[in-house]
């Protein structure tokens, strides 16, 4: 049978107990117990999660026969029922199985709402978001004086006010999406969620959630009637999908279902927004904690923009230390550090194993980050080793994969990257930044889909004349 065969071909496995399998060795922070597991197990371990089968990918090599060699056997993914039932039916790009479903929703990602064109029609809204958060820790500075500032809540001052107002809703839905959700492994303990509690939680953000997204289709096709002669006006993602969903453009028209599963997905919250956020939290954590980088990168900016008042995107392509300094960021600090799983089609080699049709596959990218074999000194924040170096993050080098890689790699990542680089470079053009105290800051990481600090961050902003 495959999986006695897959016994027999993968390398030794941790022991798992009766039912649960290795549920129990997760931990609270899966990417980094799968990295110690793997240290002693190997860069393709099985294991399994009641009792399925689960690899987990933690090398360069693995990663690139996944994304790459076999990318199209690897392109599903695995079902979860807790994006089933807040994405209706796991209808978002993202979560969505391998099918003809999903290649329309992506390709109407990728050239409608992320074309080139679009992301540069989004400037304005985007350069006017930037500029109200530095404009709001420029008031609480008033004139002169240095202030403290948490930077999580300035980051999300970026969003409008109605979406502050979910916030909570967003950060407990990332966390379900990442939980490792026991009725998925072991269908006969399914009941097991209506008493610890996940079912609850789970139907309580679906409710809440529709009402949210319901609101924004309502409000925005308001507005959108009253503006409509003026047609320049700058659109965002739910613009340009309630414009495209009648199918004109695409050739087939979006079900409002589908609408709805892709609103919160693409739009500026889940995908979009948070995981922005998060890497730019762990760039200015690591900022402050290595304020030779900090003075570097600030010292490349202001050179850079002498004379400019505000930068803009056209600044951007010289900054290569601020590159290197993001980068670095998401080498350490992938914010989805275990991307997103992916399931076989058909039997399918994986460097010398045999894997079955139906396996799901973990690839731990925060593992690969930290490779000694890939990176010299690995766990030191050096940016610099990227100055002389071709290595990117859009999926073509394996050691460094925050977006993943491939036909279910990352159609966010040019936007996110403009995105982060206008905004740190903004950030530190505008300010000088340091720790309010002498302590080194506190590292805790929180557990769910996207990994961000577990306590804010505090930092003493000082505007600067530009
Ligand atoms: C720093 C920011 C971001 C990070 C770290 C990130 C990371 C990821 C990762 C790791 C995946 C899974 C890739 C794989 O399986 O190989 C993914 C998928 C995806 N991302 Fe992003 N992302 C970011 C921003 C964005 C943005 C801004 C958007 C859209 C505006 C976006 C839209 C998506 C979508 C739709 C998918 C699903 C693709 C598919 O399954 O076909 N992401 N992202």
């Amino acid at each position: 049978s495959p999986s006695n065969n897959q016994k027999r071909l993968l390398s030794p496995s941790p022991t798992k107990l009766p039912i649960i399998g290795n549920l129990h060795q997760l931990g609270s922070l899966p990417h980094r117990s799968l990295h110690k597991l793997s240290k002693k197990y190997g860069p393709l371990m099985l294991l399994h999660f009641g009792s399925k089968p689960v690899i987990v990918a933690s090398s360069v090599d693995a990663a690139r026969n996944i994304m790459k060699t076999h990318d199209l056997v690897w392109s599903n993914r695995p079902k979860s029922s807790i994006a089933d039932r807040l994405f209706y039916g796991s209808k978002d790009v993202a979560f969505s199985p391998y099918g003809e479903y999903w290649r329309q929703i992506r390709s109407v990602t990728v050239l409608h709402l992320l074309s080139n064109k679009r992301v540069q029609s989004y400037r304005r809204v985007r350069e006017e978001e930037i500029l109200n958060m530095i404009d709001k820790i420029r008031q609480q500075c008033d004139s002169s004086n240095s202030v403290v500032i948490d930077l999580r809540d300035e980051g999300h001052t970026m969003k409008g006010e109605s979406e502050i107002a979910v916030k909570a809703l967003i950060e407990e839905l990332l966390i379900l999406i990442g939980t490792f959700n026991i009725g998925d492994f072991i269908p006969w303990l399914k009941w097991l969620n209506k008493i610890n509690g996940l079912n609850t939680r789970v139907n309580k953000v679906a409710k809440d959630l529709d009402a949210f997204i319901e609101s924004v289709i309502e409000e925005r096709m308001i507005r959108n009637k009253k503006a409509e002669c003026s047609a320049g006006e700058a659109k965002d993602f739910v613009g340009v999908l309630l414009e495209i969903q009648n199918g004109k453009e695409t050739g087939f028209p979006l079900q409002r279902d589908s609408l709805k599963a892709l609103v919160p997905s693409l739009d500026a919250f889940v995908a979009a927004t948070e995981s922005t956020y998060t890497a730019l939290e762990w760039i200015m954590t690591e900022l402050l904690r290595h304020p030779r980088v900090l003075k570097k990168l600030q010292d490349e900016v202001r050179e850079l923009a002498q004379g400019i008042t505000e930068i803009t995107e056209d600044d951007l392509g010289s900054m290569q230390y601020l590159k290197a300094v993001i980068k670095e960021t998401l080498r350490l600090h992938p914010p989805a550090p275990l991307l997103i799983p992916r399931e076989s089609m058909e039997d399918v080699k994986l460097l010398d194993y045999h894997i079955p049709a139906k396996t799901q596959v973990i690839i731990n990218a925060w593992a690969i980050g930290r490779d000694p074999l890939s990176w010299d000194d690995p766990e030191e924040y050096r940016p610099e080793r990227f100055l002389n170096s071709d290595i990117d993050v859009k999926g073509l080098n394996f050691e460094l994969i925050p977006f993943g890689a491939g036909r279910r790699g990352c159609p966010g990542t040019g936007f996110a990257i403009v995105v982060i680089e206008l905004a740190l470079a903004k950030i530190v053009h505008n300010f000088n930044l340091a720790l309010p105290n002498e302590e080194d800051l506190d590292m805790t990481e929180c557990h769910g889909l996207t990994v961000s600090r577990k306590s804010p961050l505090l930092a003493v902003a000082t505007p600067c004349s530009t």
